[in-house]
């Protein structure tokens, strides 16, 4: 069980889940639990039980279905409505009956809220909070209370603000999680008002929203002030434009401030978490996450390379092995010749000077007629092997290839393709059927050479991306082809460039298919 003088609380499946485009069934709920569980965090709050039918159902089916190691869980809840009795309150009775052994609350502290929004007495409020938390609290359960609101509260009747929190810390609550709900704060401020809470006897948590993109940074600036509790979401989910990203708030505090919240084995293995969890919300990763993003750790700049080449540490603020990451060098027209070298490394290959100046000026040469090379790292590694070996050997050499595009009688557009290579002292001549020219291209490559190379069974062209470059050139324009290709052990990406879109599709085409030979361990 996590030590309990400092709290990492997650509210992903809660908070989280408010965010647009974000919907997860029982089971994804479950799946999240349990990578959120192998971080090492000590709350996860499951949802609303009572709320609606798959919140209540998740809470029922943690019970026997999550063996969690580390994290209790919290169901989340309002405190009863106005007039009633907690007791009789159906709402509290599904937190009661949840089996969470926590529950958090959360309670109006804007003078404004509670005569607007909740349409009672500022005194009514507070009977409301202190007879719910009582309530729980001689049921058996924990309860922490989420203060909605209460830095834009304390602005406003900063005297009602902490007699909210008074109220609760009285009626047994064991953290008041002070929310700035609309996302509203900055640091300062939002530290001072933290700091007269905490003057105020009750145990203070934290819980930010990053509509001013300080989530993060107000979620440290109220540690510093005395809270003992952060709250956040996995990847910096939630509500409008999220939560504050846990995995950063984190890797702060441990890293930075040399707290001891999660296992270093689990916080080393956070990126992998981060990614799996977007595998369950079918939310894309951001590449530009900070500590578990795919390109924290990238450096595209030479003079960053020339300097990583000596320490890495000259360019990194920790080793990236500390949260799972990986440092990546970028090839593109901006590396010199330290970024060649290292990428080369990366890849397996120690190069000469020669090579590696070589190198530059093609890649130089080469972006400057549209290819980009950091988006794909096999069409650099051909390159490479090009230039160390003078003329590599060919699994194959193509003669000619055709397409035509044909508008059926009925209305259907069919693509069929002819290619022509030569491989192993044949000549093949084969046809494809697709149903776009790249598709009839792809087909027809395959069979011409799976006799001779089964392994390219394997093969799957799993993206296509194409880009119009100057486009102010109408139909001059350069077409620059993406090309991410997979077999059962990885992905990798080609480029081709070319007026004619077929042509750059080609192009990224015979490369795939050639990485995939090499991969493959294919010799010519
Ligand atoms: C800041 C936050 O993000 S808190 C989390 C918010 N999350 C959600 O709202 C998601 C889940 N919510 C729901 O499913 C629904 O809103 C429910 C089931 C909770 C309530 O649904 P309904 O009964 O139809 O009420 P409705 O959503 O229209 O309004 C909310 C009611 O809760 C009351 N309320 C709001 N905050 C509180 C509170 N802290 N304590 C007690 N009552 C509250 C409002 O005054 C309003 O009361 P009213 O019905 O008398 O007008
Ligand atoms: C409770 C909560 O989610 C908020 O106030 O933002």
């Amino acid at each position: 069980m996590a030590d309990d003088r400092f709290h990492v609380y997650d509210t992903t499946l809660r908070d989280g889940a408010q965010q647009e485009g974000l919907n997860l069934t029982v089971a994804d709920k479950l799946a999240v639990a349990r990578h959120l569980d192998g971080l090492g965090v000590g709350f996860i709050e499951g949802g609303w039980p009572g709320a609606n039918p798959k919140d209540t159902e998740f809470f029922r089916r943690a019970q026997t279905e999550l063996d969690l190691k580390h994290a209790q869980l919290a169901a989340f809840g309002a405190t009863r409505r106005a007039g009633v009795k907690a007791a009789d309150d159906p709402l509290v009775a599904a937190l009661r009956e949840s089996g969470a052994p926590v529950v958090t609350l959360v309670a109006k502290s804007h003078d404004r809220h509670v005569e607007l929004a909740l349409r009672t007495t500022l005194q009514e409020n507070l009977a409301m909070i202190r007879d719910t938390v009582s309530h729980l609290r001689a049921e058996g359960q924990r309860v922490f209370l989420d203060a909605e609101h209460f830095f834009d509260g304390y602005k406003s009747n900063p005297a009602y603000a902490l007699e909210v929190l008074r109220t609760a810390a009285e009626a047994g609550a064991d953290v008041i999680a002070l929310c700035d709900t609309n996302g509203g704060m900055l640091p300062d401020e939002l530290a001072d008002i933290v700091h007269e809470a905490v003057q105020a006897g009750a145990r203070v948590g934290i819980h930010c929203h990053d509509d001013t993109g300080c989530a993060v940074a107000n979620t440290l600036a109220a540690v510093k002030a005395g809270a003992t509790h952060v709250q956040g979401c996995a990847n910096g989910y939630g509500e409008r434009s999220g939560n504050a990203n846990l995995f950063t708030v984190v890797a702060n505090l441990q890293l930075k401030r040399g707290f001891d919240l999660v296992p270093q084995a689990a916080l080393a293995d956070m990126t992998r978490i981060a990614h799996a969890i977007t595998e369950v919300t079918n939310v894309t990763p951001n590449s530009h996450a900070p500590y578990v993003g795919m390109s924290a750790f990238a450096h595209k700049a030479g003079l960053h390379a020339s300097a990583i080449k000596v320490d890495p540490n000259l360019y990194q603020h920790i080793d990236p092995a500390a949260v799972g990451n990986d440092m990546r060098m970028l090839v593109s027209d901006m590396a010199g010749r330290a970024s060649v070298e290292l990428k080369g490394r990366e890849m397996g290959y120690e190069l000469t000077p020669e090579h590696t100046k070589t190198l530059v000026e093609r890649v130089k040469d080469l972006e400057s007629k549209g290819f980009t090379f950091e988006a794909a790292d096999a069409s650099f590694e051909l390159l490479l092997r090009d230039t160390v070996a003078g003329e590599r050997k060919r699994h194959f050499e193509v003669e000619s290839w055709r397409v035509i595009v044909e508008r059926t009688k009925g209305g259907e557009l069919v693509s069929e393709a002819t290619v022509k290579v030569h491989a192993k002292g044949e000549r093949i001549v084969a046809t494809g059927e697709g149903n776009g020219p790249v598709n009839a291209l792809d087909k027809a490559v395959r069979l011409a050479l799976e006799q001779l190379y089964p392994e390219l069974a394997k093969l799957e062209l799993v993206d296509f991306k194409v880009r119009i470059l100057e486009d102010t050139h109408g139909t001059d324009a350069i077409t620059r082809v993406l090309i991410t290709s997979s077999d059962d052990t990885g992905e990798w990406a080609t480029v081709g460039v070319a007026e004619n879109i077929i042509d750059a599709s080609w192009q990224a085409l015979e490369q795939a298919v050639t990485y995939g030979l090499l991969r493959a361990g294919r010799d010519c």
